[in-house]
């Protein structure tokens, strides 16, 4: 994660939707879902049209017959029944044909077509899991509890089926870690024993099981795999994809055999459990309590601030970082959100001088020009007051909505190493965090080295300075923003250039 940079430019525009990268893209999910569920209550009301159609048509023809069957030849020989029969067999059966015939649902069809284009793609959904099982070993969870809607010690009114579970085990089986996997595997078995999906969207046991043994395999635990294949009474008889997955296993079986003569189950004591990071100690509320420093209104920083005193309290004195309360209104924090919602765009990292999208970084944000709304300009100013810096030159305000278990990795917010020269020479002396509301469950902004935590605040803004005086990034600034566990987390970010305040710095002797 070292080296990892906030990037100035826009990041590109792209064809994909990144939808777990954000609360407002997945609002727009949902409402498609809402557009699908309906069209297919169209659909099936299409068929229940048809069906009762046919019922009462059925109805008369089975009064006729009952009359009919009585005496068949008496039935004929009456002239206004057989010619019924005739002209009943020489038209209306056509008729019939054509209307059973007829394909149901061609709107609906033409629907699916129609917003195929916006469904998520592979990548979305690998991106979601991926987010999913950040949130797990994050916060040290289990994969039972979160399947069934518990999460960090909190019930929702929520769950998964098999599905749900089955594909975020097979993520992590495709991405190699077969442990993890294994856990929700299980899981995913242990909902099919209980309930049942819906037909179309069958999940068969055996494929299940068939992953299970084939993460047992890899993590070369030959005999568990063998012994679990072996239980396994697979009914090929009915259809081909069973007789398929039977034919799997028979050659994982013959394989395996071979195996497990040359080399028994693997004591799996690989169960290293190495001491959590200082990060995950941060994220899950662990770093001890520091000393209470002290709290204040800031009147001193610029002149306003006489007229105006912020409520200001000292998180630490070296680095310096201070936390201010109530900097900004509800009403500014909503605003300034509703704003970016419709132009949000995936932030991006630097990575060797490019802009790229990453694992390391899953939000949406956008840059706002000073001059943008009375709003944004309103804020720099107050931005200006707090610090007592001058802003020319200075960055954009960055405004980001995190996603599904959104996070930023450790990095630091300073230019450092291969950076551009100017970049260098012009480094961000500070950086200042607003919170724009408060998240029900995760998503602190941590300090790893100095071991501070701050949980989002409506209203709230960090700042601390990213370089020591000599002018050199200070390491000990180095941060991380812990994955959202419940809530849409929003921030927006001012990131200060040093250049234009020779001014008003100090000299240092150093
Ligand atoms: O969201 C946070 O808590 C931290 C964000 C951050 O570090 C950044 O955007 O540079
Ligand atoms: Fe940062």
């Amino acid at each position: 994660i070292d080296h990892m940079r906030n990037v100035l430019s826009e990041p590109e525009q792209s064809g994909e939707q990144y939808y777990s990268m954000s609360t407002p893209g997945l609002v727009s999910l949902l409402e498609l879902e809402f557009k699908f569920i309906s069209n297919m209550n169209d659909y099936a009301n299409a068929l229940e049209q048809k069906l009762q159609v046919l019922r009462s048509a059925l109805n008369a023809m089975d009064v006729e017959r009952a009359k009919a069957q009585l005496d068949k030849m008496q039935y004929v020989s009456n002239p206004i029944n057989s010619f019924s029969l005739i002209r009943r067999l020489h038209r209306d059966w056509k008729k019939w044909q054509v209307y059973m015939e007829q394909p149901l649902g061609k709107e609906q069809m033409a629907f699916f077509e129609q917003h195929r284009h916006n469904l998520p793609t592979d990548k979305d959904m690998s991106a979601v899991a991926d987010a999913i099982h950040r949130i797990q070993t994050t916060y040290f969870l289990e994969a039972s509890d979160m399947a069934s809607g518990l999460l960090n010690g909190k019930q929702y009114n929520t769950s998964w089926n098999a599905l749900d579970i089955y594909t975020v085990g097979k993520n992590l089986y495709n991405t190699g870690k077969y442990k993890d996997a294994i856990k929700w595997l299980i899981e995913a078995i242990e909902w099919l024993k209980r309930h049942q999906l819906p037909a179309p969207l069958g999940l068969q046991m055996t494929t299940v099981q068939l992953d299970y043994a084939q993460s047992l395999i890899q993590l070369e635990q030959y005999s568990d795999a063998l012994e679990l294949l072996q239980s396994l009474h697979i009914d090929e008889s009915s259809d081909p994809e069973m007789l398929g997955l039977k034919n799997k296993t028979d050659e994982i079986i013959r394989n395996l055999y071979q195996l497990v003569s040359t080399s028994p189950n693997t004591i799996n004591n690989n169960s290293t459990t190495s001491s959590p990071s200082s990060y995950l100690l941060g994220c899950r509320g662990k770093f001890p309590a520091h000393p209470k420093l002290y709290c204040k209104y800031n009147k001193t920083t610029t002149p306003f601030l006489r007229l105006a005193p912020l409520k200001m309290e000292v998180l630490s004195l070296d680095p310096y970082m201070t936390l201010y309360h109530d900097v900004i209104s509800l009403r500014e924090a909503t605003e300034i959100k509703e704003l970016a919602t419709p132009i949000l765009r995936p932030t991006t990292v630097d990575r060797n001088g490019s802009n790229v999208v990453s694992k390391v970084r899953t939000a949406k944000g956008v840059w706002f020009a000073d001059d943008y709304k009375e709003v944004i300009q309103r804020i720099n100013e107050r931005i200006a007051d707090m610090t007592g810096f001058n802003l020319t030159n200075s960055e954009k305000i960055q405004v980001i909505s995190y996603g599904v278990g959104g996070h930023y990795g450790v990095h630091g917010d300073y230019f450092e190493g291969q950076a551009d020269s100017n970049l260098l020479h012009d480094n961000r002396i500070a950086t200042v965090l607003f919170y724009l509301n408060d998240v029900e469950q995760g998503g602190a902004t941590v300090f790893p080295r100095i071991k501070r935590h701050v949980l989002p605040r409506l209203g709230d803004a960090l700042l601390w300075y990213n370089l020591l005086p000599s002018g050199e990034p200070d390491l000990r600034t180095r941060h991380a923003a812990c994955p959202v566990i419940v809530g849409s987390k929003w921030i927006f970010t001012k990131w200060i250039r040093v250049k234009e305040q020779f001014r008003i710095r100090p000299c240092h002797r150093d």
